[in-house]
């Protein structure tokens, strides 16, 4: 079996003061009214797993108001062992990472592999992934591969900032500060650097688009759904068209073509979703991915990894709620928020594990008190 969350403990997290929930493989939900902390614990569950949050890049915001320091501490299972794994911060210090006490100084190697056990969220506003900008898909695919790859996550990193550097030269060159000659430099470092984001996304591309499609098929329907990765420029043409774009970039200011710019289209019957979807194609198709990384993971690594789905029930007809139900029964691990039991039929929460939520507090639910409140 692969490895979940056995325990986790929050202390200054958000609207936690202190508060420990004990979770088991299978279907865990999380059930409580609005406000109350659901979203808060998942996150708490992803910041400790992953060494940072899916929501914010500012580890500041998940620090409780009026406090100096946030903890999130967790147990992890793995086969015989168990790991102790815990991320501290405090605003103004670097955020200290640990597995069975000793540090992790890299948060990429922290977050790809030595925690031994990945996670795939999903948040109401991921939707965005489809509906949004490309900047936000191409969050998606980088954010996948670097919980692989470390030197992914590393190669992603220096991208950016190669290109801020290079953004700023051209800016100089076009204000007479800098010659044209000095750019050769940065877009062979540029080159490099994005034709190893490009090897990534396009090792990545093939099989995300078969997972999405058998994905769509199992929740939408049989019609053909696929993504597709969408170059800027090619790895071939890529130092051409760079060298090509060099009098509008310099006008611009800014880098016009590159793994930067480049977008993930995703088509159902041939149709864009991202321009034409509803509402609700293009939540089930944010899902969709969402359930195609997690076998784009679970066949790079041999490990399931483990679902945090926040109030993901709410809005899918009935047939779709049993479909998922069922499907979060079978995973290693899935943890699922709702405001509302009856979204789950009797006979899957008596095969879950339920964790009401008040206030910031956590109660395990006992079956019967299950039984009753439906
Ligand atoms: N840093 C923070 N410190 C203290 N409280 C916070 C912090 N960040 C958010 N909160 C509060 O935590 C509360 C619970 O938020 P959360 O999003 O977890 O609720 P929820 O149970 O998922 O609700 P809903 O069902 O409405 O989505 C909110 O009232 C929010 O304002």
């Amino acid at each position: 079996m692969s490895a979940y969350v056995r325990a986790v403990r929050l202390v200054n997290f958000r609207n936690y003061a202190g508060a420990t929930a004990l979770l088991s493989p299978g279907l865990n939900v999380i059930v409580g009214e609005n406000a109350q902390g659901k979203t808060n614990l998942l996150e708490a569950l992803a910041f400790v797993v992953a060494g940072s949050s899916p929501r914010t890049p500012n580890d500041s915001e998940v620090v409780r108001w009026g406090e100096s320091f946030v903890r999130v501490e967790a147990r992890i299972a793995d086969g015989e062992h168990e790991r102790r794994v815990a991320v501290g911060y405090a605003p103004g210090s670097k955020k200290r990472l640990t597995v069975d006490g000793a540090p992790v100084e890299s948060l990429a190697r922290y977050a790809a592999g030595a925690v031994g056990v990945r996670a795939v969220t999903f948040f109401p506003d991921d939707i965005r992934v489809v509906k949004g900008a490309p900047a936000d898909r191409r969050t998606f695919l980088d954010a996948l591969l670097s919980s692989l790859r470390p030197a992914y996550a590393r190669a992603v990193a220096e991208y950016s900032k190669a290109i801020q550097q290079r953004n700023q030269l051209l800016r100089r060159i076009r204000d007479g500060l800098s010659s044209k000659r000095t750019l050769a430099t940065w877009d062979r470092k540029v080159v490099e650097l994005g034709l190893e984001l490009l090897a990534g996304r396009a090792a990545a591309a093939g099989p995300l688009d078969e997972h999405f499609g058998a994905a769509m098929s199992a929740l939408y329907g049989p019609q053909k759904a696929s993504v597709s990765y969408s170059h800027s420029a090619t790895p071939e043409d890529y130092a051409e068209a760079l060298r090509e774009a060099h009098g509008a970039d310099i006008e611009r200011g800014t880098t016009s073509v590159g793994p930067h710019r480049d977008d993930l289209r995703i088509l159902l019957n041939g149709i864009d979703l991202t321009t034409y979807g509803s509402q609700g194609q293009q939540r089930l198709a944010t899902l969709a991915l969402k359930f195609a990384a997690r076998d784009y993971i679970r066949n790079a690594t041999g490990q399931d990894p483990v679902l945090l789905f926040d109030d993901v029930m709410s809005e899918l007809d009935e047939r779709r709620r049993d479909y998922l139900a069922r499907c979060f029964l079978e995973s290693t691990q899935a943890v699922i928020s709702t405001t509302n039991l009856r979204y789950f039929e009797p006979g899957v929460l008596r095969r879950a594990r339920i964790l009401s939520i008040s206030g910031g507090s956590i109660s395990q639910t006992t079956k019967s008190s299950v039984d009753n409140s439906r």
